[in-house]
């Protein structure tokens, strides 16, 4: 940060200096909100959170280093005190970049792909001059202001994400730091039930290209009506990206490869260049355009745009994290959060990464929708259900509206096989011919592959797992233990029907008829998808352990709140991903 005696904090601040504080005492930085990351110079902001109160840290700040507190009341040693810290914090952030006349502020917003395109932009502005980005996901007051004040006298760039969880906080956020250039994603569904309905969405996140000046740049997704839209709202001059031709900076040619990695023709006004994304998901293009756009604004070759965006892998964490297993188990950590959207975007991803793979995917029921959350929680599950994997694990609470959908769809799936020999829903994209080898992953050191005709392998204690004729009545099993602690033991249903479920329907666990006519199933496929519901993370892991076989698939997907990145990391052998 830019060095500030305490005395100019307070002019700044409104704030009253407190315990002895000496007003020509300097801060130095960084500006921290715990004080387990006070550095000498620091200075510390008290902040009230659920679990403890910040300021009963005050003391252990002073003591490690800080020069100050950035307080709501008097504590132990040198203070400001201000009626509302995080306020407080603002204003300094705003102050600051007053201070840098130089630097451009690009900021970020959308409802999904916020972090990804914020990282693929960081890299870009990089190549031009030093470039101060949010760790992770700060992106809200209290991370979007911290991040303000790690920029010092050499920044030229402040790539930004900011974030809404209601109307305003987006032209709050503008404030503190006044963008240059607003780059405007999607408008989704994340966070519907506050907002109350998508439109709603859309007049938050245009609060970002309303608070641009005539000079600056509204970068816009054509494919998004929503945001398209968005294009009346602004003083300033407006460019596309997308898909399609009205795009000024576009993907063209795109295809997907086995692993989900799309590659592309970058073009642009000035010239194309070719594209290979090392990120995994279609739905990366979305962002690697809209960073590619606002870089051509700043004036970087596409060569470069295309050098940097082909090299980027994801640097925040549980973004579509791909990693194989020793024993060519692809798993795929997409656990940071969920929302309908994203959700449908890596089941899209997985379809592709999954390919030719007995696939498992473990959800938990989608939060924040409001009053839609039931019907979309259905659809989740109908998705989901219908998507072809041997088994989902449905892991946490309010879960009955996803396991109905997904009931449902493999009803549905497998009632259409009985009649007309359609595939059933256990089948992959690509049914097997039956009898023919199961496409495996590639390369001469992929993993053993089932041989045709074997019983799917699931958890010791399971019945057998052959094919059941259609119209044959499920069978009782429940599926694995519940919580799967105890592979090997004796199946434990999970309190029988599980509410949500069918009424007279299949039980949780249970088999549906179903697989391709005319013969067995092929290590998993044509089956029917086995729908467990667990009741945490930890659970979840449990039992895709007792399912896995070497080169099967699995992605994990759910709200910020379940936590299911720790389900990635048991069934990664509690590797840190
Ligand atoms: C204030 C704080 O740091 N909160 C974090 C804390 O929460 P909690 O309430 O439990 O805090 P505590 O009670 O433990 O502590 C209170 C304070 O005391 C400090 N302290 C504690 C112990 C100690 O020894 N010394 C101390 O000094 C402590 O540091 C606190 O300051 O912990 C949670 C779990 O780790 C954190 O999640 C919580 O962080 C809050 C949410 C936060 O806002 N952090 C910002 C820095 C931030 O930007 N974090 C981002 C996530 C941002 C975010 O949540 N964004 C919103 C908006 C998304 C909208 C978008 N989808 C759209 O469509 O636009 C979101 O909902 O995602 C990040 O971490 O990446
Ligand atoms: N363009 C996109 N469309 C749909 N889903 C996306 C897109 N980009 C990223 N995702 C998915 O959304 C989730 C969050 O990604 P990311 O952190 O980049 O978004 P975000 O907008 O920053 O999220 P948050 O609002 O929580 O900060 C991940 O699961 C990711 O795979
Ligand atoms: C936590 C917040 N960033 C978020 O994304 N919320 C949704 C609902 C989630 O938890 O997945």
């Amino acid at each position: 940060m830019i060095p500030l005696p305490l005395a100019r904090i307070a002019e700044l601040t409104s704030g009253a200096l407190s315990g002895m504080a000496d007003p020509r005492a300097v801060v130095r930085g960084p500006v921290v909100i715990d004080s387990r990351a006070v550095e000498p110079g620091s200075l510390f902001v008290a902040i009230k959170g659920a679990r403890v109160d910040g300021h009963d840290y005050a003391a252990q700040a002073i003591r490690a280093g800080a020069v100050a507190v950035l307080a709501g009341r008097p504590v132990e040693g040198p203070a400001v005190i201000v009626p509302d810290t995080a306020a407080a914090l603002a204003e300094l952030a705003a102050a600051q970049v007053r201070t840098l006349p130089k630097v451009t502020v690009i900021g970020v917003t959308g409802s999904a792909g916020k972090t990804t395109t914020k990282d693929l932009l960081a890299r870009l502005t990089g190549r031009i001059g030093p470039t101060i980005a949010p760790v992770g996901s700060y992106n809200n007051e209290l991370g979007h202001p911290l991040t303000v004040l790690r920029a010092d006298l050499d920044t030229r760039f402040m790539v930004l994400e900011l974030a809404a969880r209601n109307i305003g906080h987006i032209k709050d956020l503008t404030r503190v730091a006044p963008p240059q250039i607003g780059v405007v994603l999607n408008v989704g569904t994340a966070h519907l039930g506050v907002f109350g309905g998508k439109e709603a969405i859309a007049k938050a996140k245009g609060e970002l290209v309303e608070s641009l000046p005539r000079s600056g740049v509204a970068v816009l997704n054509a494919d998004d009506p929503l945001v398209r839209a968005m294009a009346s709202r602004t003083d300033a001059r407006v460019t596309f990206f997308g898909r399609g031709e009205s795009a000024a900076i576009r993907a063209e040619g795109v295809v997907v490869d086995a692993r989900g990695r799309a590659s592309f023709t970058l073009r642009t006004p000035s010239g194309a260049a070719h594209v290979s994304l090392k990120l995994y998901g279609a739905h990366a293009v979305e962002n690697a355009l809209a960073a590619a756009a606002a870089g051509y604004e700043l004036g970087l070759p596409v060569a470069t745009i295309a050098e940097e965006l082909s090299e980027a892998t994801p640097r925040s964490r549980w973004r579509m994290e791909v990693t194989d297993r020793a024993d060519g188990v692809i798993v795929i950590n997409d656990a940071y959060n969920a929302n309908p959207d994203s959700m449908r975007a890596a089941f899209e991803a997985f379809e592709a990464l999954g390919k030719g793979r007995r696939r498992f995917a473990v959800i938990a029921a989608l939060r924040e929708l409001g009053e839609d959350s039931s019907a979309l929680n259905a659809e989740l599950g109908r998705m989901a259900g219908g998507a072809g994997l041997a088994a989902l694990i449905v892991a946490g609470p309010e879960a009955g509206p996803v396991l109905e959908g997904a009931h449902a769809a493999v009803q549905e799936s497998a009632a259409r096989a009985a009649q007309g020999g359609v595939a059933a829903a256990g089948a992959p994209p690509a049914p097997p011919v039956p009898g023919a080898p199961v496409p495996g992953p590639q390369g001469p050191a992929g993993p053993p592959q089932m041989p045709p005709g074997a019983p799917m392998p699931g958890p010791q204690a399971g019945p057998p797992q052959g094919w059941q004729p259609p119209g044959a009545p499920a069978p009782g099993w429940q599926g694995p233990p519940m919580g799967g602690a105890v592979p090997g033991g004796p199946p434990v249903p999970m309190g029988g029907a599980v509410p949500g479920g069918p009424p007279g329907g299949v039980p949780v666990g249970g088999i549906v008829p179903g697989g391709p006519p005319g013969g067995p199933p092929v290590g998993g496929y044509g089956q029917p998808t086995r729908i467990v519901h667990v009741p945490d993370a930890e659970a979840a892991a449990a039992e895709l352990a007792a399912w896995l076989r070497p080169g099967d698939a699995v992605l994990i997907k759910g709200p910020r709140a379940m936590g299911l990145e720790r389900t990635a990391e048991l069934v990664l052998g509690g590797a840190a991903q």
